[in-house]
This record gives structure tokens, sequence and C-alpha cells, in this order.
């Protein structure tokens, strides 16, 4: 296991105006494995991101480390934990070269520009990207391309656990399939968890090994992909796989 949530509540708000966005919310994560996170718009997901990234603390309950790394300083801890957004733009400075944008975790723990700009070469052809968009800047690549590369950025810090939230929500149909396989096949080429977040439930099968349904900010269903989407415990899965087109 790399972490679980114990109970875990996350209130907003003062006295006025209460929102409780997680719910007596226990999980876990486990090694080398995708677990999917599926909800739709404002049912807690974002924050459970939050809270497992240490950008928020939980009002009640515990988020526990496991991994061997877990003894580390707090910042070394967070380097272990990467995020890939929805929109990329929003992480990536415009004026920027490809290069640049890969190589700025590496450059901040202080890694040789020369060698730090070798390893973003390198990186991108780990996400399948070639090298030649290393002199570019991000309006001169497409969306997939820059998912991909804010892909590359997350594993330049070979993290215990990426979490991806909406990542292929901007991508048409092809390029969602291509970044869920490359997530899969980076998975299996180095030891690594992904907490996958969506809406879109038919993304998941045949990816995520592992999945909990969220509604307003519980989890209403866990288990398998297999076991959970052939057969639902909840109403509210059921929904669910009746308004996509899974089948
Ligand atoms: N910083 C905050 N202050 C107040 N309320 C917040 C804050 N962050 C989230 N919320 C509220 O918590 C609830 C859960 O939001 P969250 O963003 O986690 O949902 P989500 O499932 O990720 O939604 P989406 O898919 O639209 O991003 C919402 O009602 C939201 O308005």
């Amino acid at each position: 296991m790399i972490l679980d949530l114990q109970r875990v509540t996350k209130r907003f708000g003062d006295r006025d105006r209460i929102v409780t966005a997680i719910r007596d919310v226990s999980l876990s994560l486990l090694e080398d494995e995708i677990f999917a996170l599926i909800g739709e718009s404002g049912s807690g997901k974002s924050t459970l991101a939050e809270l497992i990234v240490g950008l928020q603390k939980p009002t009640e309950g515990r988020v526990v480390w496991h991994w061997d790394g877990s003894g580390q300083a707090a910042a070394d801890r967070r380097r272990q934990v990467q995020l890939v957004f929805q929109n990329p733009d929003r992480s990536m400075n415009p004026y920027w070269k490809v290069k640049e944008i890969v190589a700025e975790p590496l450059l901040l723990q202080r890694v040789e520009r020369s060698e730090a700009f070798r390893l973003a070469g390198e990186l991108l052809e780990r996400v399948r990207l070639p090298r030649e968009l290393l002199e570019r800047r991000p309006s001169e690549c497409s969306g997939g391309q820059k998912q991909r590369i804010a892909i590359a950025r997350a594993l330049s810090m070979s993290p215990a656990l990426l979490i991806a939230d909406e990542i292929t929500s901007a991508l048409d149909p092809t390029t969602e399939r291509d970044i869920l396989n490359l997530l899969l096949a980076l998975k299996r080429e180095q030891s690594m968890s992904i907490l996958y977040i969506t809406h879109r439930l038919e993304t998941i099968p045949g990816f995520a090994d592992r999945l909990a349904v969220m509604k307003d900010g519980a989890v209403v269903e866990e288990g398998y992909t297999e076991s959970v989407l052939g057969a639902p415990n909840s109403d509210y899965t059921r929904a669910l796989l009746d308004a996509c087109s899974y089948s």
C-alpha cells in the first residue's frame, strides 16, 4: 500500500456557509495500480486529490503514507507525488521552450543545465514524442502533445504516485485513448501508481485496476473495475453506467 485515507472529511467555508466537499472517505492506494476516481462535477474528486498531495488538510481523519520514501522530509515526499491537470496550459509558461518546461523540476533540483536538457530529450522519448519538440513553444504543440509534455515533466521526478486529474477531458476520443494507453505503458515500464480522476466512466474498463465512485463527497462504491462495472451495487453507479456508452 502506498497510502490510505482514514475517515477523511473536508469542509470549506465559515459558519454562515459550510460546504462539505469530502464526507468520511476511507480509501487505500496500492503500489503499481491504476485507481480511478469517478464522479460528476462537484462530487469532490479534485478536493480528494488536493488532500492526498497535501495542498489541503483534512477537517477530520488522516491521510497516511506507507511507501518506502514516506519517511523523507515533506518536500521530498511532495516530489514523489506529481499532478497532471486537464488544462496543460495552466501549468506551462507560454514563453518557454518545451525543453525548459520539461527540465524545470530537474533544474529546481539543481541538476546541471545541459544534463537537465539531455534528460528532457529522454523524457520526451518516453512519452513517445520526437526530440524536435524540445525547441518549440507550447503554442506550437497540439493539445495531446501538450498533455504528453506535462506527463514527461511529471515523470522527471520519478514519482511513486502520478495523479491524472481529468487529463483527457479536453481531447478528442482517439487522442484520449492514446494518452491512456501511454499511461498504461509507462506504468508497466516503471514502478508507479496512478490515480486517474475522471467523470467519463467509459474510459475506465481495460485501463484502471480498481475504482471508487463518488457522489456528493462520499464514496458510494469501490472495488475492482470488472466487478463494479459488471455488477454494480449502488443505484448511482448503475445510473452512471446507463448514461454512458459502456455495455
Ligand atoms: N477552496 C474551496 N472553497 C470552497 N468550496 C470548495 C473549494 N474547493 C472545492 N469546493 C467545493 O467542494 C465541492 C467539491 O469540489 P471538487 O472540485 O472537489 O469537485 P470535482 O468532483 O473535482 O468537480 P469537477 O469535476 O467539476 O472539478 C464543490 O461543491 C466545490 O464547490
